[in-house]
């Protein structure tokens, strides 16, 4: 049986996962937060809503990590999911509203320092990271499954409000289809535990100036729904054998 960690800002993306996933047991972690355990015929997926933004992201995410490992159950995979803005395909690359992407690149798109000279990323300051790459073979694989577009995903602390932000940052990151804001945090928290990783969004608004009566949540959460009904058969298909169960103690 394959695990897979699924991660989540609010409950409503949870629940859109676990409508996809099959009935969802609750399991609560060290901490408080509860976990939604639903153990399909090939895959077993445990869905956590840990909270909105990077930070709360990487908590939540090394929480279920550590707790699984000490468990003796580890994940095999990290899939950070939810909703988020797309740039608007006028832009040097965009996704419409209801689209599904699956992240070749995580990037956190506003980590670093104001300068003179505009943004500086932290790398460019000497140290830390700012992006991470999911396998490719597993990108192509869950994107074909899911008939998603494959690009990179921002993670940003706070929402693009103007045109003018959406543009720099589109203009920064020709590449990038979403931004949401937590990718970056759960891809972190997978990096130090050495669990591969996965970003999964469905574009509910188009990044810009904030029209909150123009968010297509609804329509983005089934997209979630039916992107994550297509997840166990593109995980099995790329797969190596399943792992051997840890040692039982004596
Ligand atoms: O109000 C609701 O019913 C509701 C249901 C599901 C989700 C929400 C959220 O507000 C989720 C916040 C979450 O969504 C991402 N997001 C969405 N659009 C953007 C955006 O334009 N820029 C950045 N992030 C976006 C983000 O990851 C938030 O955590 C409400």
């Amino acid at each position: 049986m394959r695990r897979v960690l699924v991660v989540t800002a609010v409950a409503a993306e949870r629940d859109a996962v676990c409508a996809a996933a099959g009935p969802c047991d609750g399991v609560t972690l060290p901490g408080g937060l509860e976990l939604r355990r639903a153990a399909g015929p090939a895959v077993a997926f445990d869905v956590l809503a840990a909270g909105v933004g990077p930070a709360a992201a990487a908590a939540g995410t090394a929480t279920a990590l550590t707790a699984a490992a000490l468990a003796g159950q580890p994940y095999e995979l990290v899939v950070s999911a939810g909703i988020g803005g797309g740039f608007s395909p006028g832009q040097p690359s965009g996704a419409p509203l209801g689209s599904v992407v699956v992240a070749d690149a995580i990037v956190a798109a506003d980590l670093g320092a104001e300068t003179a000279d505009g943004f500086a990323p932290v790398t460019e300051l000497g140290f830390g990271t700012v992006a991470h790459h999911p396998d490719p073979a597993l990108v192509r694989a869950v994107a074909a499954a899911a008939g998603a577009a494959a690009g990179t995903v921002l993670t940003v602390s706070t929402v693009t409000g103007t045109a003018a932000r959406a543009t720099e940052l589109a203009k920064r990151h020709p590449g990038a289809l979403i931004e949401a804001m937590e990718g970056f945090g759960v891809a972190e928290a997978a990096a130090a535990h050495g669990v591969p990783v996965l970003e999964i969004r469905t574009v509910s608004n188009a990044v810009g100036p904030r029209d909150r009566a123009a968010w297509r949540i609804g329509d983005a959460l089934a997209a979630l729904t039916g992107a994550f009904r297509t997840l166990p058969t593109a995980l099995t298909a790329t797969a190596g054998p399943a792992p051997e169960p840890p040692p039982r103690s004596a």
